[in-house]
């Protein structure tokens, strides 16, 4: 690690932060965060037990009813504020999340921006919770709605965008009224540490935001989801471990969003711009290394246009240079872990046995955990790599000849959470849209995400929508009172 680097990671706080203060762990452990382009240890931090986790409960229990309370402008002001901050401290958090994650630079200062967005969309949403008031049809009674904090919320974020899915989460839970513990990945407690450090100078009251990072979340989480204090989970990973929350959870009825895994089709016809389908592909796929639930798992091209679109895509990924993710130039960089380069060499290995072709890239490469661009051509339905979420900068080509034919096999899966399709014609790009199983679809471009658009899947990929004017409701309950009209 270069001196400039050891400086900022240095200066981040490295223990829990519970009702109000920076804690060690109540066994004073300590676990290692590791720089995936090269496998050093960058950082050892807090690993939070049972017991802190409920310590960080009774904090956010304790700070409910107040921060519930408090005026909704204050709580926008707040979050304002924070907006601002973090796009002042935009270099140090995106050199933090490239050290401990390793996407490229540029694509971590993107995320910085993407993040505050969240916090700046919230600040404006949580000065417009509405309620109602209207007579009943019977005409004997009226009728009174009104929104309030869910209450205490647990918020579980990612590894793959430290910073986004825990302002996604937050922006909305603070701007709604609700006290929250939020327990990041094990892989990237750092990035998150360096926001709490702006959620505590903008005057967050104690015991509002907790966090509590851990190498053993299964430990950490149970009691948190036994107790009644707790009365929602906002959780984004992949669909195993949501399926295991969800049967915790379900002791406690605790309301749930779960934004989990997918297998998004991208679909070229071949009436699309070919320059844009491969501008949007290559976006869809590369993006944070391929290591997003969103990221383009299957790519249908219609078979007019298959030769010239891999052609053009090939070219494009061989442009492309591979390496640490803080050096200039680069903009693909390593996988999280060997775990993910396991993974992904497993089914480049299975559709290549199964008679794929590797047209580029193919193969990893050390000291950390790269994995080069890769185009697997002749990919069938059957594959792994169809089937499975690839988490890598990996795209499997399938060609198909009707527009029926490829909606129902992109429709093939378990998951819904995200499609692209790629069309001039906008009677097929609304037909089409209309017929996909997904919560999202991105047309004529590789990105669907927005603070202002609501974020979700259908299927097995969850439920809950982050992000939008939904995004709010999601911590917020309505509560309705039945008033006696009699003398109104
Ligand atoms: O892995 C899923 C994270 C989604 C990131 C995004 O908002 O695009």
């Amino acid at each position: 690690m270069l001196p400039s680097e050891r400086e900022v990671v240095d200066a981040v706080a490295k223990d829990l932060y519970i009702g109000g203060k920076w804690r060690k762990s109540s066994d004073s452990k300590r676990f290692r965060v590791e720089d995936p382009s090269t496998k050093e240890v960058i950082a050892e931090v807090a690993d939070a037990t049972p017991d802190d986790a409920l310590a960080a409960l009774e904090a956010a229990a304790d700070a409910q009813r107040s921060w519930g309370r408090t005026a909704p402008r204050v709580r926008a002001e707040l979050l304002r504020r924070a907006f601002e901050l973090t796009l002042q401290r935009q270099e140090e958090l995106a050199l933090l999340m490239t050290l401990e994650m390793g996407k490229p630079l540029a694509e971590s200062r993107g995320e910085v921006l993407y993040a505050a967005e969240f916090l700046r969309w919230f600040s404006e949403e949580a000065v417009r919770i509405k309620g109602d008031y209207y007579m009943g049809p019977e005409g004997s009674m009226k009728i009174l709605t009104q929104r309030q904090p869910v209450g205490p919320s647990y918020l579980i974020t990612p590894w793959n965008f430290p910073l986004a899915m825990a302002t996604r989460k937050l922006g909305p839970a603070l701007a709604a009224g609700c006290t929250a513990i939020v327990k990041p990945a094990e892989l990237t407690p750092l990035t998150m540490a360096a926001f709490f450090e702006i959620l505590i100078e903008v005057g967050l009251p104690d015991g509002v935001v907790n966090l509590i990072h851990t190498s053993d979340p299964a430990a950490v989480t149970k009691p948190l989801l036994s107790d009644r204090r707790l009365r929602k989970l906002s959780f984004t990973g992949s669909t195993e471990v949501g399926r295991l929350l969800m049967a915790q959870a379900s002791n406690n009825l605790l309301r749930l969003s779960m934004e989990l895994g997918g297998n998004a089709p991208l679909i070229v016809f071949d009436d699309a711009d070919i320059e844009k389908a491969v501008q949007g592909a290559a976006l869809a796929k590369l993006r944070n290394t391929g290591e997003a639930c969103t990221s383009a798992n299957r790519i249908f091209v219609q078979r007019g246009v298959a030769e010239e679109f891999s052609e053009a895509l090939k070219s494009r990924f061989e442009s492309l240079k591979v390496g640490r993710g803080t050096e200039e130039g680069v903009d693909v960089g390593p996988l999280v872990e060997q775990a993910a380069v396991d993974k992904v060499s497993r089914l480049v290995a299975d559709a290549r046995e199964r008679g794929a072709k590797i047209v580029a890239g193919g193969g990893s490469f050390g000291p950390g955990y790269f994995f080069e661009p890769t185009i697997v051509l002749g990919v069938d339905p059957s594959f792994a790599i169809a089937n499975e979420e690839i988490f890598g900068p990996v795209a499997a080509l399938y060609v198909f000849d009707e527009e029926q034919e490829v909606v129902d096999m992109a429709n093939s899966t378990p998951y819904g959470l995200v499609a692209y399709l790629f069309t001039e014609n906008l009677n097929r790009a609304l037909r089409v849209v209309e017929r996909l199983e997904t919560g999202m679809v991105g047309v004529n471009q590789g990105l669907v995400s927005n603070a202002a658009g609501p974020f979700g899947g259908v299927k097995q990929s969850g439920f809950g929508r982050e992000g939008g004017f939904e995004g709010i409701e999601e911590y917020l309950y309505v509560k309705y009172a039945a008033i006696n009209a009699a003398e109104l």
